[in-house]
């Protein structure tokens, strides 16, 4: 079995600050007193998906002050059963109808459907009746109505962004581990990303119904790598629905409510935002102080700028207006911003002519990898940039920035978190905005680790033949192994992925976070056709690698090129020194054919003139690269 875990010294392990202490303290546990409550609860529907169109606008949410509120989310390693819970968690409070009919209700964009993995956070307000009950039977509470916020996450670390922005407006988390699998590489970055946040953390060991679930080992290691309680693991199939009952009333007897003041002037955190063709921006926010209403007039404390409030309300789970948002409620705006420039994800926005103390945000977003993402047809700039603008409005981890190439036009230089997210960002392009696009090779820097038992060996001949560093070599339990690397990011940015799955037979899971840039022997290897450079394909690559990888290039490149009427050559260079080179040699023209016979100084003058138009057309002739020769290169460098 393998594992795979980043190479960050703040997640190093053991980190194990207290762990047991934040779980169980609850900020409002004696103004409440619910430790003296045990577990009984039921679950009463309130407002079904139908209800909640119908009662647009007669929520009542003045029912809910914050003690009555729970915001919390669910994080996970990537197919731990996240979403899947989530879908069990909204049927069980009637917030969709059981067999709603599409699995993974809050997975709503089509790559996320198609690839079957979650790529944005998205919230959903739930209500819930619980009863509190005391030592004894006899004295049960009437229950009481709550509202929850949940969010989904995604499990892949590309969008772990998402996970820590997501988590600014929680004050718990459901870390769900599947029970056969145990702990992997992104529940130890998610766990620290809730733990760093100060939320109150429940895990839940969740498809216990497989039959190799062993819910003890997952126990174990709860223990061992967080300090987590092996008594407080709930135990879940989000599958056959066991032990879903225990969920809701652990969220709300165990976390705290949010920690904002009503009295105090309007505080909200922008958390996301999209682009809607009839509404504008809408944005998703936290209100953390104080109370929003419909017609409020509002201000970004990032641009000073002005808003009218023209719609409020809750993601019940689809946008329903509630006309107000008091403090702790999580829910939707839409006050006319009409770009993303404007709706700035980690923004506070404030009522007008009021000051506040800007919250927090969010930390800046750290970009591992770089591409530059051009039009296919050059005159599809515009609606290029059209599409980038939109598309970045919902996903704020990329960086865009316009750039040109000689061989590409104009086009966008932009930042990723990594390579599935870049990947998931060309195929939102072309879903949602049917973009098409050549993407040229990926450059920056990285850092990672991982482990594994019986696949330890190949796992760090490959490393070292990356050239990787390695850092630590930790033992999970007798099967697993935590191995921690310094790898130049170039080294693993392209295929290292695919390599470590395939050499681990799909066992081994890896994460990274970046390190310091470190000096190394590095050279720019430029491609050149007939002499001409093409930046687009330039690279920068170790020495002891540039004359290989300039012969694997000029290699591919040649199988690419048509012949022409003259001949081509494809050179790899380093600086003046060329490292490989290839030629296409030109198709000949029989100038000869109509030379019956004749004298042979004709013939020779005729072949003469004809060398020198092809050294003429050598000289001004431009050469067509097709599209897959961008793609096809990037594989190999
Ligand atoms: N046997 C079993 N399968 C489950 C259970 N919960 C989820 N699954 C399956 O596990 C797979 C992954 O579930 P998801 O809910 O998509 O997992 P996720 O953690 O949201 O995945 P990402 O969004 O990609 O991070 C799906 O095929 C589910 O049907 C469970 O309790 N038991």
């Amino acid at each position: 079995m393998g594992y795979l875990r980043r190479a960050s010294n703040s997640f190093s392990i053991p980190k194990l600050r207290s762990l047991s202490a934040i779980n169980r303290v609850n900020p409002v546990e004696s103004r409440l007193s619910w430790t003296q409550f045990g577990w009984n609860h039921h679950a009463f529907c309130s407002h079904s998906r139908q209800n909640s169109k119908d009662n647009a606008n007669s929520i009542d949410l003045s029912q809910f002050p914050t003690e009555k509120i729970r915001n919390f989310s669910i994080i996970a390693h990537v197919d731990h059963g996240k979403s899947t819970l989530a879908d069990r968690l909204l049927e069980l409070t009637g917030t969709i109808k059981r067999g709603h009919g599409q699995p993974q209700y809050l997975d709503k964009l089509q790559v996320e459907r198609e690839r079957g993995i979650t790529v944005k956070a998205q919230t959903a307000t739930m209500f819930y009746d619980h009863k509190f009950q005391g030592a004894n039977d006899i004295d049960v509470q009437e229950p009481r109505r709550f509202l929850l916020n949940l969010i989904d996450t995604p499990g892949h670390v590309d969008f772990s962004y998402e996970v820590s922005r997501s988590l600014a407006a929680c004050q718990g988390a459901l870390l769900v581990v599947d029970a056969a699998q145990g702990v992997q590489a992104q529940t130890v970055a998610n766990f620290y990303l809730a733990f760093e946040s100060n939320l109150t953390i429940i895990p839940v060991i969740n498809k216990i119904d497989q039959p190799t679930a062993d819910p003890d080992r997952v126990k174990a290691q709860l223990k061992s790598m967080f300090d987590l309680d092996p008594n407080d693991a709930l135990l879940t199939s989000a599958k056959t629905g066991q032990g879903l009952e225990h969920v809701l009333p652990a969220v709300i007897e165990r976390m705290p409510p949010p920690p904002g003041n009503c009295n105090s002037p309007l505080r909200m955190l922008l958390l996301d935002s999209y682009y809607d063709e009839y509404k504008g921006v809408i944005c998703h926010v936290a209100v953390v102080d104080g109370t929003l209403r419909k017609g409020d007039k509002i201000s970004s404390a990032a641009t000073g700028q002005s808003y009218e409030v023209l719609d409020v309300g809750i993601m019940h789970p689809e946008l329903t207006p509630t006309g107000v948002l008091l403090t702790g409620q999580v829910g939707y705006v839409v006050s006319g911003m009409r770009s993303t420039k404007e709706a700035r994800v980690g923004d506070t926005l404030h009522q007008s002519r009021t000051i506040v103390e800007p919250l927090p945000g969010f930390k800046p977003v750290k970009h591992m990898v770089f591409s530059g993402v051009y039009p296919v047809d050059g005159s599809d700039f515009e609606a290029l940039n059209h599409a980038i603008e939109r598309l970045t409005c919902n996903d704020a981890s990329v960086s865009v920035t316009k750039e040109s190439s000689t061989a590409l036009g104009l086009g966008f230089r932009c930042g990723f978190l990594g390579l599935l997210h870049m990947d998931v960002f060309h195929q939102r392009l072309e879903q949602e905005y049917g973009a098409h696009v050549i993407s040229t090779v990926p450059t920056v820097p990285y850092i990672f680790e991982y482990s594994d038992g019986r696949y330890v060996g190949p796992v760090i001949t490959l490393c070292s033949e990356r050239r990787g560093e390695q850092l630590e070599y930790t033992f999970i339990d007798s099967q697993r192994v935590c191995m921690k690397y310094r790898l130049p990011l170039r080294e693993i940015v392209v295929d290292f992925y695919n390599e470590l799955k395939s050499i681990t037979s799909g066992y081994a899971s890896f994460d990274y976070e970046d390190s310091e840039y470190q000096a190394s022997d590095l050279v720019k290897l430029d491609l050149l056709l007939n002499g001409q450079p093409i930046d687009a394909m330039a690279a920068i690559v170790h020495t002891l690698k540039a004359q290989r990888l300039g012969r694997d290039l000029v290699e591919k490149l040649k199988k690419f090129i048509d012949r022409q009427m003259f001949e081509i050559t494809i050179q790899a260079a380093i600086g003046s020194k060329v490292v490989a080179r290839e030629t296409v040699s030109a198709m000949r023209k029989n100038v000869l054919a109509k030379c019956y016979g004749g004298d042979v100084t004709r013939k020779r003058k005729l072949l003469e003139k004809q060398k020198e138009g092809k050294k003429r057309m050598k000289r001004v002739g431009s050469v067509d690269i097709p599209q897959e020769a961008f793609h096809e290169l990037l594989k190999v460098s």
